[in-house]
């Protein structure tokens, strides 16, 4: 069963061509990679699941997109999506926009920050918290705002090997249907995957285990190749 489903999916932006070209992709729970060269149409895919493309951007959308519950996009830039001074205020202000009173608001905040281990950031200034620091408060607020789908751009750009494995840590132990993540650096994400696309020019390709490291080093890091064999979802933890 498909957490997110796009069939046979086309999109432009207002003014240009078509940037996705009949997209059919299905992302199974625990974490799907999209992954591929700049420009292809991941941020774009993640719009679209996210319901954001026509929303935000206008343009023109043709073909089915479904999520199994409520999508939410975490976007590469956290200060387009953290509005709050503190991340109390914007997680409090999250659970009441999706409908708790601010009394629960306010304890539910407390129990998802000590969750995610950020319950220290609590009453820190936003604009002073560093980007790995940032990003955690944005899934928190995601969660916050009924993420079921956590859809994530780009989450591992800034972040160093430490971050990193933690981040990976975190987004499999997260209690969500499922997490799309768009990505570059794949090398990291690969063996935590569950299901990994090729996207290019507007198209995805589903990429077995078999044959992403080798069809990924060839497009995007050759290291790849020579880091181990190892086939996506073959690590736990
Ligand atoms: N807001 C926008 N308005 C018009 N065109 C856009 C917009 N955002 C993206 N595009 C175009 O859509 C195409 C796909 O871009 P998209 O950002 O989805 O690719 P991507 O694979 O995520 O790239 P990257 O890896 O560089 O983030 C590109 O040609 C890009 O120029």
């Amino acid at each position: 069963m498909s957490v997110v489903r796009l069939r046979d999916v086309w999109y432009r932006y207002p003014g240009g061509g078509w940037v996705l070209r009949g997209v059919s992709l299905e992302a199974p729970r625990g974490i799907t990679l999209l992954a591929g060269p700049t420009g292809g149409g991941k941020s774009t895919i993640l719009r679209v699941a996210a319901g954001l493309a026509t929303r935000i951007y206008g343009g023109y959308l043709r073909g089915e997109v479904e999520a199994r519950g409520k999508p939410v996009l975490v976007p590469q830039d956290y200060d387009l999506f953290i509005l709050s001074l503190t991340p109390r205020e914007e997680l409090e202000y999250c659970y009441e926009a999706s409908g708790l009173p601010p009394w629960e608001a306010r304890r539910e905040a407390v129990r998802l920050a000590e969750e995610l281990g950020i319950e220290d950031l609590l009453d820190r200034r936003v604009s002073k918290l560093s980007a790995g620091e940032r990003q955690r408060v944005a899934i928190a607020s995601a969660l916050a705002l009924g993420a079921e789908v956590l859809l994530m751009d780009e989450p591992l750009a800034y972040q160093d090997p430490l971050g990193v494995e933690s981040l990976i840590r975190l987004l499999r132990r997260l209690d969500v249907e499922g997490v799309v993540v768009a990505e570059h650096r794949v090398h990291y994400l690969l063996p935590a995957a569950s299901s990994v696309y090729l996207v290019y020019d507007g198209r995805a390709k589903q990429l077995g285990p078999g044959e992403a490291v080798e069809v990924l080093a060839g497009i995007l890091e050759p290291g790849l190749r020579g880091v181990d064999g190892c086939e996506y979802g073959c690590s736990e933890g």
